[in-house]
């Protein structure tokens, strides 16, 4: 599988801040990435790099298959499917969900007069189906449930068939149901075989899905170990990257992690 992110000494400078620090990672075309790390680490700021949303102060970026840089990011973004809070607070509280997840087709987060055709509702009819929202897309987005909002977040960056994913906590703030029921929905779709690339970011080992493949541990900007998930979500990795003892323990591809 060809790489769908490349990234080469990659520094992030913001005003004094130095955020990601010579960061060095390769992302295959087959593979499901969990970044994670302590507050402030820099996973927010990657993800923004990996999504052609920013530029780094130095070093050489790939997304699919363009530099940024070179590559056109009005061709580029369409191709890469995003979903963070942030975004989620760009949508208009009033906006059907069925238009919230069509207007991905245009990227844009309004609906406006943007013309649309039968395969874009066609499509966002189908994700909502398999994200369990048929039965609200007539609802407003502002009055969804936490955890249905999140599955709206998700439905709307896998409705243009993105070919890389990028997730920015998705499970964050929601209850012990409504977290189980994304994470089945998660790793249900990370298993399939026609899913893109998978890069999330999440603060918890628990909310690691089963279908996840890989990690990048992140601290201070740079990475602490990356690699294979089960070599890389250790006792002994965590306890260095969150600087106290940690105990990690995995069950049936879940994980769960406590002071040691
Ligand atoms: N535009 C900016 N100017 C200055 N500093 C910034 C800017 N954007 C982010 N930072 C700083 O960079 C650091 C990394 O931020 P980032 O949001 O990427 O981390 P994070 O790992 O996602 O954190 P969290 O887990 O708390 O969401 C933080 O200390 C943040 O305050």
């Amino acid at each position: 599988m060809p790489d769908v992110l490349d990234l080469e000494d990659v520094t992030v400078v913001r005003g004094d801040n130095r955020i990601l620090n010579d960061l060095t990672w390769r992302v295959d075309g087959d593979q499901r990435w969990v970044v994670l790390g302590p507050n402030g680490a820099g996973k927010t700021t990657l993800l923004q790099i990996a999504a052609a949303m920013n530029h780094p102060s130095s070093g050489s970026v790939q997304v699919l298959d363009g530099r940024l840089g070179e590559v056109d990011l009005f061709e580029l973004r369409p191709r890469v499917g995003f979903a963070s809070s942030a975004m989620a607070r760009r949508f208009p509280a009033d906006e059907s969900v069925l238009d919230v997840v069509l207007t991905a087709a245009y990227s844009v987060t309004g609906r406006w007069n943007e013309t649309y055709e039968d395969i874009d509702l066609r499509r966002a009819q189908r994700v909502l189906a398999e994200w369990r929202l048929d039965h609200l897309s007539d609802r407003a987005f502002g009055s969804l449930s936490d955890g249905e909002q999140k599955r709206v977040q998700i439905a709307r960056s896998v409705m243009t068939d993105p070919e890389l994913l990028l997730l920015d906590e998705p499970a964050a703030s929601l209850d012990l149901g409504a977290r189980e029921e994304l994470l089945q929905l998660l790793g249900g779709y990370a298993q399939s075989p026609e899913a893109p690339a998978i890069v999330m970011v999440t603060h918890h080992v628990e909310e690691i899905p089963i279908g996840f493949t890989h990690a990048l541990l992140l601290a201070r900007g740079g990475v602490v170990t990356s690699g294979e998930l089960r070599e890389t979500i250790t006792s002994e990795n965590l306890t260095e990257v969150f600087g106290l003892p940690i105990t990690v323990t995995e069950e049936d591809g879940r994980y769960t992690a406590r002071a040691a």
